[in-house]
């Protein structure tokens, strides 16, 4: 019988490793499409197979609908299902690069009498939390994929001369707060100590945002993106990169059309780009039509990974859109000339999950422009007082 095979995320590799270095019973639990099979081969971003999942049960996790209405004719792709596989893991091959090896205690164990596991930033020198640490304890911090946040993380418990070692994050997604500290402290007993004690620390939020300004062809995205990047430039420190749909197009989506597949793979392309953008503490501003829930959702996902993501649904209706018809194009699908046209023959999934609704037949462009300055501040404010 052949292994099903799946790629997991970092998120997800996290629990792999700690799970495979002895935390859990050797056990994981992980959101998977159902591919059914007894074992499962979990390979990296990379391909690389480094572990088998020996299943030992499923279920189907419910997926919440961010669809309000459908604009236009056709379906829709379905998000893909999602189960929760539990099993026992086996290593297949050496995980990929992990920073700080030496350090880290999946690879090079220590046993300590007592550990104190830093969940956030690194309290300073002059904190009244290490008056009261016991001397011997070791500093957990942990890594979640941010080479600089680790690197600052083991500066600032030197600056304490203290000695550290490095916990793999386990993943939050799929667990509450609780459950997730529990996951903290239940893999520092099992790896480091079996004296753990957990500091619970705000931990500075990365600066990092994706804006996707998601509508019909013609309701004002490019406008308002362009005249938003202008804005931001002016306003902001941070570095901004526009991601338009058109420019994308022609050269990082080069060679795609309009079917569901091409659509999502486009979709696909801009949200690693922005995530990109955004994991190196820059705003991606993105205005592809983006029209299906799905494509939505991933971006979502990967941009969240690495900072915030503020969804702008251009609302404008498709009769405002259709008599603007800047290109011809809305002409040219009622003539059956154009297939599969946004909000004509192929659908507009409208986002129950916007931050933000703007319809530009009734808001000019500099209008919206303030207004997604405005929820931007707001989430930033959130965001530092997390
Ligand atoms: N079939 C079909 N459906 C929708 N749009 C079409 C189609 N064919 C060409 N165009 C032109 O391509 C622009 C949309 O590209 P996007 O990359 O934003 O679309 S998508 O997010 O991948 O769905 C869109 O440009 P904007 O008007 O800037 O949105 C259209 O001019
Ligand atoms: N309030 C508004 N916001 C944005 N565009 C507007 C607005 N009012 C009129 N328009 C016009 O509508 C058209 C929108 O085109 P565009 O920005 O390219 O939309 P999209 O990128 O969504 O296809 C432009 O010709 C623009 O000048």
């Amino acid at each position: 019988m052949s292994n099903s095979r799946v790629t997991v995320t970092n998120e997800q590799l996290r629990d792999v490793e700690l799970a495979l270095a002895g935390a859990w019973g050797g056990a994981v639990t992980l959101q998977l499409p159902p591919i059914g099979g007894e074992v499962i081969e979990l390979a990296d971003g990379e391909g690389t197979v480094v572990a088998s999942l020996h299943v030992g049960s499923s279920s189907p996790v419910p997926t919440a609908s961010a669809v309000r209405e459908v604009v236009g004719e056709g379906e829709a792709p379905a998000p893909a299902p999602v189960h929760a596989v539990t099993g026992t893991v086996r290593p297949e091959r050496p995980f990929g690069h992990r920073d700080r090896v030496d350090l880290r205690v999946t690879v090079a164990p220590r046993r300590a009498d007592a550990a104190i596991v830093i969940t956030g930033d690194v309290p300073a020198a002059d904190d009244d939390l290490w008056r009261d640490a016991p001397a011997d304890a070791v500093i957990v911090v942990l890594d979640r994929g941010d080479s600089h946040a680790l690197a600052d993380a083991l500066g600032a418990v030197a600056a304490v001369g203290r000695d550290a070692v490095v916990l793999p994050a386990p993943a939050r997604h799929g667990r509450d707060e609780a459950q997730w500290i529990d996951a903290v402290r239940h893999a520092a007993r099992a790896l480091v100590a079996s004296e753990a004690t957990v500091w619970e620390t705000p931990l500075t939020p990365s600066p990092g945002r994706v804006i996707l300004l998601t509508g019909l062809s013609g309701s004002g995205k490019s406008t308002i993106a362009k005249l938003l990047v202008e804005r931001l430039a002016d306003v902001d420190p941070r570095t901004v990169s526009l991601l338009d749909g058109d420019e994308v197009r022609l050269i990082l989506s080069s060679g795609l059309g309009f079917s569901r597949e091409d659509r999502i793979m486009n979709v696909r392309r801009i949200g690693w780009v922005a995530a990109l953008v955004a994991k190196h503490g820059g705003i991606a501003v993105c205005a592809p039509i983006a029209p299906y829930a799905v494509m939505r959702d991933e971006m979502r996902a990967r941009a969240e990974e690495a900072g915030r993501f503020l969804l702008v649904h251009i609302s404008t209706p498709l009769e405002v859109c259709e008599q603007r018809d800047r290109k011809g194009l809305y002409a040219k699908a009622r003539a059956g000339e154009v297939p599969q046209f946004t909000g004509i023959s192929d659908p507009y999934e409208v986002p129950s999950d916007a931050d933000l609704v703007i319809d530009a037949s009734v808001v000019d462009p500099e209008g919206a422009v303030d207004r997604i300055v405005e929820v931007l501040g707001q989430v930033d404010v959130r965001a530092d007082q997390r």
